[in-house]
């Protein structure tokens, strides 16, 4: 079993007009997963993302990263171990070209020129951007624009991502190269990934483990099979089971076909039709 990279015990945070955003939740992210947090609008992504972050404090609970409370440790360690990827790129991408924004964090961490130019053009590679490197940022499709500010953070050498929407804005195929970029860096470069998504959709084909949020409470957990068991129960949290499942569950329970379960995704459904027919 991995080590828990962080582990979020919160009992309520309140902002400041009174509204309670997270109550009573509990999650654990272990060392190298890909986890999703999935929830309807509102339901408080990203107050979570940002307590993660330490960007929010004055919460009731605590929030532990590698074992080290968040609110303790320095702005500094905080920032060299996690970095928050924000839903718009043009809340964070400030500078005029893809290589002096992605450089800004290698530098304001005291990397010398020769370092911050080959930590810069890693990072880009790493995005498929290596090529983008002199272009002016708002030149860049937004899509392009999320990868550079990916880059900005791996330029940093970050081992945790947190991910505000990275498929939000993004037509179906940047949707899906956007999912194919995280898992790479999950797989190949060991980076934790946690991502907020209303994306039933694309949850069951990359991520790992996921977490329900409605109105700032976990209401279900697990892998991405246990969690889609109940339409029922995601409807009531105004989500629903990813199309291709949904299709077979009314095959199943109104058509009466005889699935013997309900797949995810198409490789599993095509798997499960094939047996059906078989039988
Ligand atoms: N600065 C703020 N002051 C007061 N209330 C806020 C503030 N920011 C968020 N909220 C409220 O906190 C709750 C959770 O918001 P949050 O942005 O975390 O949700 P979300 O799941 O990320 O939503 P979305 O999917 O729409 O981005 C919402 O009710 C929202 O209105």
């Amino acid at each position: 079993m991995n080590p828990v990279r962080i582990s979020v015990n919160l009992e309520q945070y309140t902002y400041a007009d009174g509204t309670v955003a997270l109550a009573d939740l509990h999650l654990e992210v272990a060392r190298g997963e890909f986890t999703g947090i999935l929830g309807s609008n509102g339901s408080g992504k990203t107050t979570l993302l940002k307590i993660m972050d330490g960007l929010i404090k004055g919460y009731r609970g605590e929030v532990l990263l590698d074992g080290e409370n968040v609110t303790r440790l320095h702005p500094r360690d905080i920032y060299r171990k996690v970095g928050l990827v924000f839903q718009n790129p043009d809340d964070q991408l400030f500078a005029t070209t893809v290589f002096e924004d992605t450089a800004f964090g290698p530098r304001n961490m005291g990397c010398a020129e020769p370092e911050v130019r080959e930590r810069v053009l890693a990072a880009l590679a790493s995005v498929d951007m290596a090529e983008f490197a002199s272009k002016g940022i708002h030149n860049l499709s937004y899509g392009q624009k999320k990868r550079v500010c990916i880059a900005g953070l791996l330029a940093m050498g970050h081992e945790i991502l947190l991910l505000d929407e990275p498929t939000a804005g993004l037509d179906p195929m940047g949707e899906y190269r956007m999912m194919e970029l995280l898992t790479r860096l999950n797989r190949e470069q060991g980076v934790t990934i946690v991502m907020a998504t209303h994306s039933v959709d694309l949850v069951p084909i990359f991520l790992h483990r996921l977490h329900i949020l409605s109105r700032g409470r976990l209401v279900r957990g697990g892998t991405p099979e246990e969690v889609f068991t109940a339409p029922e129960e995601l409807q009531q949290v105004k989500l629903r089971l990813p199309h291709i499942a949904e299709l077979i569950y009314k095959l199943k329970h109104e058509e009466g076909v005889p699935f013997s379960r309900i797949p995810l995704t198409i490789g599993e459904a095509r798997r499960e039709i094939v047996e059906t027919m078989g039988r």
